[in-house]
This record gives C-alpha cells, sequence and structure tokens, in this order.
C-alpha cells in the first residue's frame, strides 16, 4: 500500500483514538483549568499579574522600576493630554475672531505638545527598558529550570509522565518572557483606559458606559480564542512528543541505518499519517470555532461602536454636552478603544502564557519532591571508603509489581573486587546504582564505613565513586574533555586524562584521530569526528579510571570491545585489587575468575555467593552459566548443561 494510500485510509478514521495517544495525570488538571469560566479567567489575572513582576523584579530591579514608573507616567500623560485638547477645542470654538481665538488657545496648546512629548518619551523609555528586561527573565527562568532538572534524583525520570512534566515546564519557561511583557503592556494599557475614563466622566458620566459597551465584545471575543488555543495545546503534548520522536526516527542520522536495512520508511511514514491525521483534524477544528468566535466578537463590537456615536449625537442635539466636549468625546472614544484592544489582547496573552506559566511552577514545585534531602548537619565524607554493606536491600520501580531488587545483603570491604552476575533483567545495574547513591532504596540501608548514605555529605562520597554505566552517554566535547568529565576538575591536567586513557587501552586510539585529544567527538560540529562502539567504549572507561576512586563500579564495560582491548581493561581493573573496591557487572564470566567475591542475582534476588571456585563447585546457576559459555569456546562441541530457552517455534 502507498503512503497516500495509508493517508487517505487514515483521514477517513481520524477521529479513531490511536494507541499513543493515551490522556497522562496531568492533562487532566490541565483540562480543568483550560475549561475555567471567563470570570475565573479574570479572577487569575491579578496572581498572575504579581508573579510577573515579582520574576521580573528578581531579573531586573531597576528595569523593573523603570517600568513601573513609566507606565504610570504615560497613563498621567495621557489624561492631561485629553484636558488639555478639550480646553484647546473649548478656546477654538468660542465667539470672536480667530486670532483671539488661537491666541488665548495657546497655552492649552503649548501644554498639549509638552504632555505628548513626555508622553512619547516616557512610552520610549518604557519599550527600552522592557527589551532590557526580556534575556534577564528569561536567563533568570531558564536557570532555576536547569538547577532543578539537574538536580532531581534520577527516580524522577522513572516516574509516571515526568518527561511531558518537563516538556510543558520548558514550554512555560520560555512563556515567562512573554508574561512579563504582557503584564507590563497591560498595565500601561489600563493606566490609558483609567486616564481616558476619568476624562470622560468629566465630560459626560453616561459616556463611560458607552465606552464599555463597545469594546467588551472584542475583549471577549479575543479571551475566548486563547483559551480555545490552550485547550488544543494541553490536549496535544503526548501527540507532539511522538511527532518529535518520529522527526528523529526519519530525519536523523543514528536511525538512517536500521531504516534503510529493514525498510521502515514506509511504516514510519504511515506512523507520522496517523499522528499528523488526527493533529491536522483538531488543528483546522480549532480554526474554524477561532474564526467565529472572532468574527461574532467584531461583528458587535462594530454594532457597539456605532451605538456610542448614536448616543453622543444624541446628547449634542439635546444640548446636554457642547460641542467642544462632543468632538473631546470622539478623540477619547477612538483612544479609549485603542488602550482596551491592547487591554483585552493583553489579557487574553496573559491568560495563555500564564497557563504555561503555571506548567512551569507547579513542574518546579513538584519536581522539588524529587530534591535529595539535604545534608545532615556537620555531615562529612569518610577519608577512605573502606567498607560497603547493603543490608535487606529492595527497589521496586514505579508502576512495576514486583521488585528489581529484592532483599539482598551483602558486605564489600576495601581493597575487593566482587562480581555482580545473572541473567538479563536479573537486578544487577539496579542494585549498583543504589550503591552508586544513584538511586534510593525503597527499603533497607547501605552503610558506607558503618553509616547510612544519608548521615554522609552525598556529594562528598559521590566524589569517591566512579560509575561507568551501561548507558554511558557519547557528550559532545572533544576527547580530552569526554575524559574529563570523570572528574571534570582535570579538564586542564592532560597528564592525568592520558594515563586515565593508556589504562582504558584509548590512548593509541585516541592520537590517531585528527587532532588527537583535542578532536571534537561530535559529526555534527565542524571537524567532528564519531567513533565506533568500542572506541566510544575505551573512552568511558577512561573516565572511570580518570579520579582513581574508592569504588570503582563497571557495568558491562567491556560488551563492545575486541578480545585484545577486552583483555587490557580487564588486566587494569585487575590491577585496582588490593587498593581500591571494585564491582564489575558482566556477562562475560571469564572475566569475573579472579573477582574475590561473585554475587549471583536472580529475579532480584540473591542466590549464590562464593569465589569462582567455590561457585563452580556447588554446581549451582553460576557454575550453569559459565560452562555454557565456556563450552561456546570448545573446539569440540559439548552437550549444554542447560535446558534451551524455548523459542517461538517451539
Ligand atoms: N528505569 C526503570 N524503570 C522501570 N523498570 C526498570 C527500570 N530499569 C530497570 N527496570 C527493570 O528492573 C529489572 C532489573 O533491571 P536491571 O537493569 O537492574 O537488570 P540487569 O540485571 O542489570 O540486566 P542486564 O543484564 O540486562 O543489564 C528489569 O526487569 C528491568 O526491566
Amino acid at each position: 500500500m502507498s503512503t497516500t494510500e495509508h493517508g487517505t485510509r487514515t483521514s477517513s478514521r481520524q477521529d479513531s483514538v490511536l494507541p499513543e495517544l493515551r490522556e497522562l495525570w496531568w492533562e487532566t488538571g490541565v483540562r480543568a483549568r483550560a475549561e475555567a469560566s471567563l470570570f475565573a479567567v479574570f479572577s487569575e489575572l491579578p496572581r498572575l499579574v504579581w508573579a510577573a513582576i515579582v520574576v521580573s523584579w528578581r531579573a531586573d530591579r531597576l528595569r523593573t522600576s523603570v517600568v513601573a514608573v513609566t507606565t504610570v507616567g504615560a497613563g498621567v500623560m495621557s489624561a492631561f493630554g485629553l484636558l488639555a485638547a478639550q480646553r484647546v477645542l473649548v478656546e477654538l470654538f468660542a465667539g470672536g475672531p480667530t486670532a483671539d481665538k488661537v491666541i488665548a488657545a495657546l497655552p492649552a496648546l503649548i501644554a498639549l505638545a509638552a504632555v505628548t512629548a513626555l508622553r512619547a518619551s516616557m512610552t520610549a523609555a518604557m519599550g527600552y527598558a522592557q527589551n532590557g528586561l526580556t534575556p534577564k527573565v528569561d536567563r533568570e527562568v531558564e536557570r532555576r529550570l536547569f538547577e532543578m532538572t539537574t538536580a532531581v534524583r534520577l527516580e524522577a525520570f522513572d516516574a509516571d509522565a515526568f518527561a511531558d512534566d518537563m516538556e510543558r515546564a520548558t514550554r512555560g519557561s520560555t512563556s515567562t518572557t512573554d508574561l512579563v511583557q504582557a503584564s507590563m503592556n497591560l498595565l500601561a494599557g489600563l493606566a490609558g483606559v483609567l486616564a481616558v475614563a476619568i476624562a470622560v466622566v468629566v465630560i459626560h458620566p453616561l459616556l463611560l458606559l458607552a465606552l464599555l459597551v463597545a469594546t467588551v465584545p472584542n475583549g471577549w471575543a479575543s479571551l475566548r480564542a486563547g483559551h480555545l488555543r490552550y485547550r488544543t495545546y494541553a490536549a496535544g503534548s503526548v501527540r507532539r512528543r511522538r511527532m518529535w520522536l518520529l522527526h528523529r526516527l526519519m530525519a536523523e542520522r543514528d536511525s538512517a541505518p536500521e531504516l534503510r536495512s529493514y525498510g521502515l520508511r514506509g511504516f514510519l511514514l504511515d506512523q507520522y499519517d496517523r499522528v499528523m491525521g488526527v493533529e491536522t483534524d483538531i488543528q483546522l477544528a480549532l480554526a474554524r470555532r477561532v474564526t467565529t468566535t472572532t468574527t461574532v466578537g467584531a461583528m458587535i463590537g462594530g454594532i457597539a461602536t456605532a451605538v456610542v456615536y448614536v448616543l453622543l449625537g444624541l446628547l449634542l442635539i439635546d444640548g446636554q454636552i457642547p460641542l467642544a466636549a462632543a468632538a473631546t468625546c470622539v478623540i477619547a472614544v477612538q483612544s479609549a478603544q485603542r488602550s482596551l484592544a491592547v487591554v483585552t489582547f493583553q489579557t487574553d496573552r496573559i491568560y495563555t502564557e500564564g497557563q504555561h506559566f503555571r506548567d512551569y511552577t507547579g513542574f518546579m514545585t513538584r519536581a522539588a519532591d524529587y530534591l535529595p534531602p539535604p545534608a545532615a548537619p556537620a555531615a562529612d565524607a569518610p577519608d577512605q571508603l573502606r567498607e560497603i554493606v547493603v543490608d535487606d536491600v529492595r527497589l521496586r520501580y514505579p508502576d512495576r509489581e514486583t521488585a528489581a531488587v529484592d532483599g539482598v545483603s551483602l558486605r564489600i570491604q576495601a581493597g575487593q573486587t566482587v562480581a555482580f552476575v545473572g541473567e538479563n533483567g536479573s537486578g544487577k545495574s539496579t542494585l549498583a546504582t543504589m550503591i552508586a547513591l544513584l538511586r534510593t532504596p525503597t527499603g533497607g540501608t547501605i552503610r558506607f564505613n558503618g553509616r547510612p548514605a544519608a548521615d554522609w555529605d552525598n556529594d562528598a562520597l559521590r566524589a569517591r565513586i566512579a560509575v561507568v554505566t551501561q548507558e554511558y552517554h557519547n557528550w559532545p566535547f572533544t576527547a580530552a574533555t569526554n575524559i574529563a568529565i570523570g572528574d571534570i576538575t582535570t579538564v586542564p591536567e592532560r597528564a592525568r586524562i592520558e594515563t586515565a586513557a593508556a589504562r582504558a587501552v584509548a590512548h593509541d586510539m585516541i592520537t590517531d584521530l585528527p587532532y588527537g585529544y583535542e578532536t571534537l567527538l561530535d559529526r555534527t560540529f565542524a571537524g567532528g569526528q564519531d567513533l565506533s562502539g568500542g572506541q566510544w567504549q575505551r573512552i568511558t572507561a577512561a573516565r572511570g579510571f580518570l579520579r582513581d576512586a574508592d569504588l570503582l563500579i563497571m557495568d558491562e564495560p567491556s560488551s563492545a570491545l575486541d578480545p585484545r582491548a577486552e583483555d587490557a581493561l580487564f588486566q587494569a581493573i585487575r590491577d585496582r585489587q588490593g587498593r581500591g573496591i571494585t564491582i564489575l557487572i558482566t556477562h562475560r564470566l571469564a572475566n569475573v575468575r579472579h573477582a574475590d567475591r561473585i554475587y549471583v542475582l536472580h529475579h532480584g534476588r540473591l542466590v549464590e555467593t562464593g569465589t569462582h571456585d567455590q561457585l563452580m563447585a556447588a554446581g549451582g546457576r553460576y557454575a550453569d552459566l559459565f560452562t555454557l559459555q565456556a563450552a561456546g569456546y570448545r573446539t569440540t562441541p559439548a552437550t549444554s548443561p542447560l535446558p534451551r530457552q524455548p523459542t517461538a517455534s517451539g
């Protein structure tokens, strides 16, 4: 079936709910807010404007003060301007020779020119201060977000919907500048409206009511349109994430080879059509509703303005107001309409951006629950890690029925090299991440030199631990910095970096690169290079060796290494024996033979413990796995000691 046919097929059932469009918990809350009444919008406004002022104040006090003063000043000048204009008209419409009328109007004319110039300079100063505020507010908010996302415990990333929550918070952080700007423009618009209202009331109170009638419908329409747009945004967060994912899968280098070798083009384009079908439909429905709402609002607004002018004419004919006052009133109506248009537009903006801003502040509050507890007063770090005791430790991931690590107890002492072995998913990495203080156990305790982790200064304790994880990250930095990440203070210490690289069999490979240690390891940059999987693994192993930590955890450090590199790496690991603690996780059991102790995990439980010889003699799970693996290296086929895993074909 062609792509177009796929598209047609899916567009005919656009309303069907695709499996990936699952509604998440936070969307329910967002929808409730998005469905708030107009009354709720207005009642929310003062709080949002206040929040904007607080953010702005924190970012730059001087510029915030300038904006506040010029906003009020410009409003006052508007009122004076109108009153001066009325004075000019009164003098010009009075009886007598024209020259006398002009001379009489001259003081008011000079006053009008002065307040107009003053108002213009205040508006210019306000604009200048606002432009300077934008980058400061951006920085203030974004930095706080990054401070939070880099501080939360790893568990946060396991929690359902945390990624969505964070995506929306990122959007919210960029909304803050808009919120601040809109709040200031709103206050400026309100000052303008207030000035006109005061001037109009002086002329005739009834005109104030007419003014409101002329502007409220447009205001309602623009508020409603903003409200609809937000609802659509809220409902589309999961879909947008999916689109982003598809974009990456179809347009990026990493997925390009598999996409072609497995012929995934049609499949992915079909996925795209499905998601976009739903998206397009929703956007079209939104456009229809927004257009209807704004058109109706504009029509009612137009009728209301006509009513205002008719009313003015009637008052004039009736002799209720003089001609000069009526003329001033026309100017006032137009000025008020301009200011009120600003007010309603900015109200809409504040409401819309305010929702995103609340996503940001809400995320910051929720994410704070994942911050590590503050260090105990006077908490310190041990001089050297002498002993690690894992006592009945368990960890269950959110949304998982069973514990990944279930009641594990063990003791590791200084100088020991221990190994965690077991089948895939048996809990080895989870146990190691708890010992590395990256995750907190949901039960039991881990003690370092006899004290629970919570009683130590965790940052200082972590500095004594080096971890090479299975899911290492290829940082877009130079080869030298990629290794220095293991102890970022060593960036300028080339000798240490090179020693660590040599231990991880990475030195020669790095010097062969076009710029040696200064080669940028990311092809997206000019002159950047990419490495093979095994070469990256050597770099990450070097990262682990750099700190010469009291505790080194190596989780599958050799899965991509060639036999020679693997042998050299394990030799370097063995060199630590008797000095520091090393925890080794590997499926290549030949490499754990030298370990002082081997812990065998199965379904999260510790099922066997001992040295290689003890475990082989016991003839249990370890012996089975080892014998099976060893059989693969024999030249003559051996009978498998393990029952084979059932296959799909039986
Ligand atoms: N972030 C996570 N969220 C939910 N479940 C997880 C998470 N990480 C691991 N698990 C689950 O916990 C169990 C133990 O995983 P773990 O990675 O500790 O196993 P492992 O023994 O290291 O496996 P492998 O040999 O494949 O590396 C598995 O069932 C896995 O699916």
